[in-house]
């Protein structure tokens, strides 16, 4: 299946069991590639990755990292990029994304911003990733102070989806993406939220994998660079990259998304206890220990802050959001409502 991304720099994304095997139709031979990955990721998928590109007659270079969010950091951001001076990268070759969100992420901005940006291919390796982060050229590292602070929009060449790569990934993680994947149903399709609803982790990959790239596709090329309705598909990160930050990291993304979109529910939308349902069916948390001061805080370091205003997504119903923007100093109240 292929799903075509028609921003500024179109692409496509490509979907079918098996396709890893494929990666190197989508680096051209006689280039070199910097296979990005991580400690997890590598032992399971590198060789293979390495070796579908070598067959093509690409120079593939493997560069490990790190596992975690905190490889999304200032430190990793710097290694990574004299891994590229010392694979010798050039304009002509590519970076090659092995992994979840967080290795999407870094090396897309790696891939950004060496020699001003060259070409990136993404091979999510998670569900978030083949669902949400893969698509639509966010690339961002964070700092302490907060959620993806640095960063720049990079599209990648190519997106290749391989749903397979999901077989070997850890329950919680595979929650993660379905919190993602939930938070796009209650956007944009109530069908797909009856299916996560009814089947929870036991979903159909084949229905919610492209179901949601679609409407992540709607929502990117109505506005690429974040400037309006894009700014829906940060339904629940309000207060879930509050979290995340307040919790040093340790709460990871799509968990944090989960309780951001549960009190946003909560707050303001008539649909709010299937989605509450629906979150608890996927094994997902609701609820959080911090205050609603310190998530209001917390949530002044969002990009969707311009001065003393904030813009939220408030769902109104499944389906129905709307973006809102409401002084910062009401927030703690708004999230009180939702707790
Ligand atoms: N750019 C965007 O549009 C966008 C969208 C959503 C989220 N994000 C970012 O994505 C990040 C979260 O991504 P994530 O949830 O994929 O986290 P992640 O990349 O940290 O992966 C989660 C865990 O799964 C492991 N893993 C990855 N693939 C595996 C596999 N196939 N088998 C077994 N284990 C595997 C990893 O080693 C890691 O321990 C956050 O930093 C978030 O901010 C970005
Ligand atoms: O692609 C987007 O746009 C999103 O907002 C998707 C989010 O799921 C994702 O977590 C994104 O990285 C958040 O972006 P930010 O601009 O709030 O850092
Ligand atoms: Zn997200």
């Amino acid at each position: 299946m292929k799903i075509d991304i028609p921003v500024s720099q179109p692409y496509r994304v490509d979907i079918a069991p098996g396709l890893l095997d494929d990666l190197g139709r989508y680096v051209s031979s006689g280039t070199a590639a910097l296979v990005v990955t991580e400690e997890h990721v590598a032992p399971l998928l590198l060789e293979r990755a390495c070796r579908a590109l070598r067959d093509a007659g690409v120079r593939a270079v493997p560069a490990i990292l790190p596992a975690g969010e905190e490889t999304k950091s200032l430190a990793q951001y710097a290694a990574l990029l004299h891994k590229l001076a010392e694979a010798g990268l050039t304009r002509a070759d590519t970076v090659v994304a092995l992994g979840g969100g967080v290795i999407g992420d870094l090396a897309g901005f790696a891939a950004a911003t060496w020699l001003r940006g060259i070409r990136l291919v993404q091979v999510p390796t998670t569900l978030l990733a083949m669902v949400d982060s893969s698509v639509g050229g966010k690339t961002a590292i964070d700092l302490p102070e907060g959620k993806n602070l640095v960063g720049a929009f990079h599209q990648p060449a190519a997106v290749v989806c391989d749903p397979q790569l999901l077989d070997t990934l850890p329950p919680a993680i595979l929650r993660d993406g379905c919190a993602e994947a939930l938070k796009t149903a209650v956007l944009f399709d109530p069908d797909l939220f009856s299916h996560l609803a009814a089947r929870g982790t036991d979903f159909d990959r084949m229905t919610v994998l492209p179901r949601c790239i679609a409407c992540k596709r709607d929502a990117v090329c109505a506005d690429e660079f974040d400037r309006g309705a894009r700014q829906l598909l940060n339904l629940g990160h309000t207060a879930g990259h509050a979290i995340e930050t307040l919790s040093g990291y340790r709460i990871a993304h799509g968990h944090a998304v989960a309780i951001g979109l549960a009190i946003m529910a909560r707050a303001f939308c008539r649909d709010a206890a299937e989605i509450e349902a629906a979150l608890i069916k996927l094994g997902l948390p609701t609820r959080t220990e911090f205050s609603p001061e310190q998530l209001a805080q917390a949530a002044l370091a969002d990009k969707k802050r311009a001065g003393e205003r904030i813009t939220l997504v408030i769902p109104r119903a499944i389906g129905d959001c709307v973006l809102r923007e409401v002084p910062v100093d009401t927030l703690a109240d708004i999230f009180e409502r939702g707790m």
